[in-house]
């Protein structure tokens, strides 16, 4: 056991058993008691029927909380209540639509920079990383001064990496050997990034918005309609560092992960730039073209089936109950591994293959059985925006080459908090005309 704990401090994957691919339910002890849930209906009555008694796990909130405060994605009952309510509108349909300019020229610069790299291997995953933190960055505190991207983005992803490393211990109850959040990145340099946004803010507000209003105008717009509450500078700054936190690097992943998956099956690449080149003719993919690219779209579902950014998610139970007929005790951790879930047996056929056209039918899929974005009342709020920025990088970058992997260089999958290509993903981008 101390072996593959050690393992596990690497790699999460580690832990995750095989039986988990075949089990709908797999129980342990390390330290605290912990049970994996890979049962579609025992998932539902934890995301959806059973919200309360299963608030998100204490480690989760711990970890996070000194770089996002109370914001949405850690907040529970009303204090989390108001919050989504008043920022379910910011992602409204129109709104995600609205950005994806944002999004084209993202992409339109990630082509140009793969283009002046060529014909050099390109390691996909850090393109991805920077070319999502611009769009986010672009739609959070964009065009005011104070407010320094490299550093902000910098200090977030040392954050998350750090962070990570100690999550894992925590979940499996291991000993507190590991530094603490407060000393991954010192007080001084929260301090320093919070009082950054800050001013941002404040400047937006003085300044007012003028064009496209983007996620700062919309959650400044944004009221509760029950309470009435509106966000102040504090809560607002939290939730737009969430939505950093939470948006960029799992869009990269997933982007990432679809490029290495397509390194490895030119036939479907070639069919999807046929779909592409035929709807684009050359230029960068637009929000209206993202509708009438389904190949592309399936492609990115199918990555977030094999390997979903989000690998694993946790609750800690409050109350006595059954899950799969075994006992649930109060502070039980219950982990549901998205990625076993996707590759599980009882659920797919032919579950590590690689084929996105089974979802041509969506109605044929288990909601259950698939969850890269959660579910419930907590599903992702930027799932629609995450996709759309999806689908227009991909398109974009295909339209505009050839990929090939580059040989020797696999990637592993590592996850921690995440799920990474460790090693990254290296491939050669032939320019096309
Ligand atoms: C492919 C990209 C993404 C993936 C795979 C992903 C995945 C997830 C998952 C699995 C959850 C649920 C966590 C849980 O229940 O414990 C979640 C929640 C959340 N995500 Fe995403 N996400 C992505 C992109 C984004 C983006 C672009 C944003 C914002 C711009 C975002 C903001 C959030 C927030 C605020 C929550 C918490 C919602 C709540 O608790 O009410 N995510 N995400």
């Amino acid at each position: 056991m101390l072996g593959s704990l050690q393992m596990a401090r690497r790699n999460v994957l580690s832990i995750i058993p095989k039986i988990a691919t075949t089990q709908p339910m797999v129980s342990g002890k390390t330290g605290k008691r912990w049970h994996m849930v890979m049962d579609p209906g025992a998932i539902r009555e934890i995301l959806l029927d059973r919200l309360e008694d299963y608030p998100k796990s204490d480690v989760t909130k711990n970890l996070l909380r000194p770089a996002i405060g109370e914001s949405l994605f850690i907040a529970e009952g009303a204090h989390w209540r108001w919050q989504r309510r008043a920022a379910a509108p910011v992602f409204s349909q129109r709104n995600v639509r609205n950005l994806a300019p944002v999004m084209s020229a993202a992409a339109d610069r990630s082509a140009k920079r793969i283009a002046a790299a060529g014909p050099r291997a390109v390691n996909m995953l850090d393109e991805m990383v920077t070319t999502t933190f611009e769009v986010i960055g672009d739609v959070t505190f964009s065009g005011d001064g104070t407010f320094d991207r490299d550093k902000v983005h910098g200090a977030i992803d040392d954050y998350i990496a750090e962070a990570g490393k100690i999550s894992l211990f925590d979940i499996l109850g291991l000993p507190d050997w590991l530094p603490r959040p407060g000393r991954m990145m010192s007080g001084q340099a929260l301090k320093q990034m919070k009082a950054m946004a800050d001013q941002a803010i404040e400047a937006r507000v003085a300044r007012g918005h003028d064009g496209t209003p983007d996620l700062l105008d919309l959650l400044l717009e944004g009221e509760d309609p029950k309470t009435k509450r509106r966000m102040n500078t504090g809560e607002l700054r939290d939730n737009l560092l969430t939505f950093i936190v939470a948006g960029h690097e799992t869009t990269a992943l997933t982007l990432a992960w679809s490029m290495y998956l397509m390194g490895f099956d030119p036939e479907m690449q070639a069919r999807a730039r046929a779909e592409v080149r035929d709807v684009l003719q050359g230029r960068a993919c637009t929000g209206d073209d993202a509708d009438k690219l389904p190949l592309v779209r399936m492609i990115i579902d199918e990555a977030l089936r094999l390997y979903p950014a989000a690998g694993i998610i946790s609750r800690t139970a409050q109350k006595h109950d059954r899950l799969c007929d075994r006992e649930i005790r109060p502070g039980d951790t219950v982990m549901i591994p998205i990625y076993a879930l996707g590759r599980n047996e009882l659920l797919w056929d032919d579950p590590d293959a690689f084929r996105p056209e089974r979802f041509a039918d969506r109605k044929a899929i288990d909601r259950y059985a698939y969850l890269p974005f959660g579910d419930g009342p907590r599903i992702c709020i930027g799932a629609s925006f995450a996709l759309q920025e999806a689908v227009i990088i991909l398109a974009t970058l295909l339209g505009r080459f050839k990929f090939t992997p580059v040989p020797g260089k696999d990637p592993e999958p590592v996850m921690i908090l995440t799920l990474r290509p460790e090693g990254g993903v290296w491939m050669t981008a032939e320019p096309l005309d």
